[in-house]
């Protein structure tokens, strides 16, 4: 168990995002399917929080959880949010041989086998999983519409609007394939707590859904309007990490 100091930023060793290099991840045939069990009802609201939109779930049972891959154990999902920028061209956070994709899904979970709340396990080595999945412009995504309606009711910072009955399941690619390293979440505290799971295949938004993200503000009601837009960590250095894949 380390304590904040040790997990803390500066001078990290195994911080989020990076470019994950294709050629060089290597095949791990242990690794095994992700196994992805939410329950719809699990699903709270949705909020500006002034720096994305997150949806939040209720964590206080084992109802949404993910289990299998790299993992030990089970891991109850917490909240999921995304990062995108003011144009198609940037957006995401991981990039995959240098190629960065509009947007990325993050969904946060936390190990309850280690910790007592989402907030100790932030401070946990390995106390998180993200996994991340990449949206690409194409397609309308009608699983992702519903998310997308709700969005001008939460255009400010530190709004909120109830949001009940989602599986985010539907935002999952079908294809089964990932890559996996050990990094840091990519906001505050940036703690080096998270075992990332990237998806390889990105999903299908198309530009209307893309533009209704950048309605969002990063500002309150009644101050001089910022859209949020661009809000994504830069790369960070890969150092003595290799990344994963589960597929050759
Ligand atoms: N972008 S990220 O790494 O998921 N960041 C966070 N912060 C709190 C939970 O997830
Ligand atoms: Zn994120």
């Amino acid at each position: 168990k380390k304590n904040n100091s040790e997990l803390s930023v500066s001078g990290g060793t195994r911080q989020s995002p990076i470019n994950i290099q294709w050629r060089d991840s290597v095949y791990d045939p242990h690794l095994k399917p992700l196994k992805i069990h939410y329950d719809p009802t699990t699903c709270l609201y949705i909020w500006n929080n002034g720096y994305s939109f997150q949806v939040e779930f209720d964590d206080s049972a084992d109802k949404s959880v993910i289990m299998g891959g790299p993992l030990e154990n089970h891991y109850r999902l917490k909240q999921f949010h995304f990062h995108w920028g003011a144009i198609n061209e940037w957006g995401s956070e991981h990039m995959v041989d240098s190629k960065v994709y509009p947007a990325e899904l993050h969904l946060v979970h936390w190990n309850p086998v280690t910790s007592t709340s989402f907030e100790e396990a932030i401070m946990e080595n390995n106390g998180l999983v993200v996994i991340g999945v990449f949206l690409k412009l194409g397609a309308h995504h009608a699983g992702l519409q519903k998310l997308v309606d709700a969005l001008p009711a939460v255009k400010h910072k530190d709004t909120i609007v109830e949001f009940d009955v989602f599986d985010p399941s539907c935002l999952m690619p079908s294809c089964p394939d990932y890559w996996t390293y050990d990094g840091s979440l990519t906001t505050p505290p940036l703690t080096e707590s998270v075992t990332w799971i990237i998806k390889k295949t990105p999903i299908e938004v198309d530009q209307n859904q893309l533009e209704e993200f950048r309605m969002l503000l990063f500002t309150s009601a009644g101050e001089e309007e910022k859209r949020m837009v661009d809000n994504f960590r830069p790369l960070q250095p890969l150092m003595n990490r290799t990344v994963r894949s589960s597929f050759r």
